[in-house]
């Protein structure tokens, strides 16, 4: 039996991939490396293919034996699914419905989706629960619903089983240096300023200081990418358990401003790093902080790495090591 990893060459893709491996899950990797990179995979078997492409979906149903499916590839930029929104529904919704359709045909009933904070919009209140409305402010969180809804309605029609995982802002690397976060271009917060930091950038542009927060940036909830990895593992065996759906929160309830993660990575890397404040990004919310109480209770999820020093620290490590990212 095997987990077929959609978009598993990606950043948050190939960490979970590593660590499933290491639970001694067997993997199997489906990504088109628009964004992903083939050194990510750490030689883990791969199909190089579009999800679109249902004629490779069956291959790959076909000459395996798949049990659970877990789902990231996508578009996933907030500023640019703005600007292109069709293209949001096409690779998100469209290449979902592909993939959905495909384990139907094939009795394949487990899939563990990439949501996103961005399915809330603007919070009526902090810290955010799994049943607080959902109103995107941008096409990419309005697509990730879509497909939460298109999951929801194909448990009821054809007893697809889902766990929907609402992540917040994804960061950090493997501990132990083997991969890290390489996005072209870098739109992340992190990542850019650990380029400042390595003199690859001139310096960060904080996209507005006129926010409704105490320093006027907007607050995120920072969250280790090994510590997503391991909900993951942990949401494919509850499905094999219980075969319930669910959704789940994946956040450390802590909100840092985009100025004190900006301080922390001074401290962590001691180097100077400049920066200006810039005009809002359109599509991003204030404040986005989860609970995750729910995780912790139904999943047993118990991140390891939980403070921004650690995830900053590993990012770092990451990024000195490799300056080029995999390109080296
Ligand atoms: N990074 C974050 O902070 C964050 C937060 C919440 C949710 N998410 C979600 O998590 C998932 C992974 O995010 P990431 O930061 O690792 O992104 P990423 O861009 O690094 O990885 C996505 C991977 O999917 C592949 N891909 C994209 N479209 C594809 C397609 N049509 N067919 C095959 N492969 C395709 C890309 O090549 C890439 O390897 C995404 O679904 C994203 O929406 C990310
Ligand atoms: O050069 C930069 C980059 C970012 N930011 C700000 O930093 C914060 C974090 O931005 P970013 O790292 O781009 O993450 P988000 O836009 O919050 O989105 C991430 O986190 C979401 C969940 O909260 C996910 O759904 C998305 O996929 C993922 O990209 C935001 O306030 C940005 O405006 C800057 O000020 N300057």
């Amino acid at each position: 039996m095997a987990i077929l990893v959609t978009g598993g060459a990606g950043y948050i893709g190939s960490h979970t991939v590593l660590y499933l491996k290491e639970q001694g899950e067997e993997v199997i990797v489906l990504d088109n490396f628009t964004k992903g990179h083939k050194a990510a995979l750490l030689e883990t078997p791969y199909y190089e293919g579009n999800l679109h492409d249902e004629a490779l979906l069956d291959k790959v149903f076909t000459e395996n034996t798949i049990d659970a499916v877990i789902h990231f590839a996508a578009s996933s930029l907030v500023g640019e699914s703005v600007t292109d929104p069709l293209s949001y529904y096409e690779n998100n919704v469209m290449g979902t419905f592909h993939l959905v359709k495909k384990m139907v045909a094939h009795d394949v009933r487990r899939i563990v989706f990439s949501s996103t904070a961005a399915t809330y919009g603007e919070p009526e209140s902090t810290p955010i629960k799994e049943d607080d409305p959902t109103i995107p402010t941008n096409p990419y969180g309005e697509t990730k619903l879509a497909i939460e809804n298109m999951l929801k309605w194909s448990d009821q029609a054809y007893g697809l089983k889902s766990v929907c995982l609402r992540y917040f802002n994804a960061a950090g690397a493997d501990p132990e240096g083997r991969i890290g976060e390489d996005h072209d271009p870098e739109t992340h917060l992190i990542p850019i300023v650990l380029q400042v930091a390595l003199e690859q950038r001139e310096f960060l542009k904080i996209f507005g200081d006129d926010y409704n927060t105490e320093d006027g940036t907007c607050i995120r909830d920072y969250i280790h990418v090994m510590d997503l990895a391991q909900a993951h593992y942990l949401a494919v065996k509850k499905l094999r358990e219980t075969e319930e759906s669910s959704i789940y929160n994946l956040g450390n309830g802590q909100g840092f401003s985009v100025r004190e993660v900006l301080e922390t990575c001074r401290q962590v890397t001691g180097r100077i790093i400049e920066a200006k404040v810039a005009p809002r990004r359109m599509g991003d919310p204030a404040i986005l902080i989860a609970s995750s109480k729910k995780a912790k209770q139904e999943l047993g999820w118990t991140p390891q790495y939980a403070a921004l020093e650690t995830m900053v620290q590993h990012a770092w490590n990451w990024h000195v090591n490799h300056e080029n990212g995999f390109n080296e």
